[in-house]
This record gives C-alpha cells, sequence and structure tokens, in this order.
C-alpha cells in the first residue's frame, strides 16, 4: 500500500511526479483518494481522481463523507461513500475504510461524489458568515437548502452524469450538514464576520 499525502497533489500533474510514482507503484495497482477539492487550470478543471487517474494510469476511487476528524478520532458514528467505477472496486476499498462506528456505502458516481466534496466548503463558508451575522436557524436553512440545489446544478454542469440520487448520501447531505455545523471552513467564515463587524475590512488581516 502506497499513500500520498495532501501536499503531493499539487504536483500530480507534473512529469516529475508521473516518473517518479510509475517507477514505484505496480500497473495493476488501484488508487483512491481522500481528497476534498480540484484543480482548475488553464486547460480547464480536474478532479483529483481524474488527475491520478490521467497522470498514473490507475483506476482511482474517492472516499467522502461527513467526517470531521475528531470525531472520527474519537470513534463516534459516522459514515461516507466509497464512489468507484465498479461495485467490485468499491468493496475492495469498503474492507479497507469500515469499521463498527464508520459506515461506508458504494457509489458509482465518482464525478458527483467529489464535486459533493468539493462545492460543500462554499456553502459552509456561507453558513458561516450567517452565524456570524447572528441571524437565526431559518436563514442557514435556506442558504443549506439553496445551496445543496446549486451544487448539484454547478456539478451537472461540468459533469452532465452526475447522479441527483448522489446529492442526498453521505457524500451530498451529510457532508453539507456536518461541515455546516462544525468544520473548519464555517468557523472560519463566522470569525472572520465577527471581526468584521467589530473591526471593519481596515482592521482585518490582509490574507
Ligand atoms: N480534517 C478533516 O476533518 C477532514 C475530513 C474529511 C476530509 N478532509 C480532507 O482531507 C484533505 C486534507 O485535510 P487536512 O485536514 O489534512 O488539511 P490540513 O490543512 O491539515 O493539511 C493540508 C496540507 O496541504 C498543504 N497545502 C495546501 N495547499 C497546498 C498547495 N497548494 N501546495 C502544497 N501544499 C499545500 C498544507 O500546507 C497542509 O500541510 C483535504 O482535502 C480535506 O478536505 C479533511
Ligand atoms: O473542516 P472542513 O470545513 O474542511 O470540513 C471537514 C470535512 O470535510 C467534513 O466532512
Amino acid at each position: 500500500m502506497y499513500a500520498l499525502t495532501s501536499t503531493q497533489y499539487p504536483e500530480v500533474h507534473t512529469s516529475h511526479f508521473r516518473d517518479f510514482y510509475t517507477a514505484q507503484v505496480k500497473q495493476d495497482a488501484i488508487a483512491i483518494s481522500l481528497v476534498k477539492g480540484m484543480r482548475v487550470g488553464r486547460d480547464g478543471p480536474q478532479l483529483i481522481s481524474q488527475m491520478i487517474r490521467k497522470n498514473l494510469n490507475l483506476d482511482c476511487s474517492v472516499l467522502i463523507g461527513g467526517n470531521v476528524a475528531s470525531d472520527l478520532g474519537n470513534k463516534e458514528l459516522s459514515e461516507a461513500v466509497i464512489a468507484s467505477s465498479s461495485r467490485e472496486m468499491g468493496a475492495i476499498f469498503r474492507k479497507l475504510f469500515q469499521t463498527s462506528y464508520f459506515y461506508v456505502d458504494i457509489l458509482q458516481d465518482v464525478a458527483g461524489a467529489e464535486m459533493c466534496g468539493t462545492l460543500k466548503n462554499i456553502v459552509a463558508l456561507a453558513v458561516g458568515i450567517v452565524d456570524g451575522l447572528d441571524y437565526g436557524c431559518n436563514a442557514k436553512a435556506v442558504i443549506m437548502r439553496q445551496g445543496l440545489t446549486e451544487m448539484r446544478k454547478f456539478a451537472k454542469t461540468l459533469y452532465p452524469n452526475v447522479r441527483n440520487e448522489t446529492f442526498f448520501e453521505s457524500c451530498g447531505l451529510g457532508d453539507l450538514i456536518a461541515t455546516c455545523l462544525g468544520g473548519r471552513h464555517h468557523t472560519t467564515a463566522e470569525a472572520w464576520t465577527r471581526a468584521w463587524k467589530v473591526c471593519g475590512l481596515g482592521g482585518l488581516p490582509k490574507t
């Protein structure tokens, strides 16, 4: 088993990366990405799984869910999906990840699951701003519901074959709720908004 850290992903499109890993990874290896995000370059948007598939010539699955790391570390009940090109491939990875407190479902919509994991962070920023403004539950419900709808529309614009059902799985609605309740994007946006209310834009850090 060979693990890449997220710090290695920005290099994944380079020939250095390809030469280095193809020398070490067996031809019949299979890959799974745990990264939430995508690369948008001059050649257009690319999912992490697409980059791995293209550059390393490996079949690549993804694991995505409402999985705040500290909760998982405490072995609290969590769930995720593994999205793979086939159910057989998903079943291989499920054996690796599923535990008594971490339930893993299998999907065959890799692009849909990965787009969910990427786009939910934007909705979490908006919910953090709403919390920073001390609005109540109604406004947060609006942002989360409309956010999920826009996630689906945007994903389908880029990848027309993504499935509607994917957005109601753990990678979609589940991850959206977890991130909006306790993720770092939400926490950062709330703190930024509270600071803005006190200091105004001039008092905020430039980064
Ligand atoms: N922490 C969680 O609760 C959690 C849960 C589920 C999924 N994930 C996903 O796992 C991945 C890693 O999350 P993490 O919590 O380990 O994040 P982290 O912030 O702890 O680590 C990310 C690392 O990436 C590096 N990095 C960021 N941009 C870079 C760039 N352009 N070039 C080189 N290095 C860069 C940072 O320096 C950092 O070391 C993310 O895709 C995240 O969405 C995290
Ligand atoms: O801390 P965040 O906002 O990156 O969210 C962490 C995970 O993606 C939640 O599933």
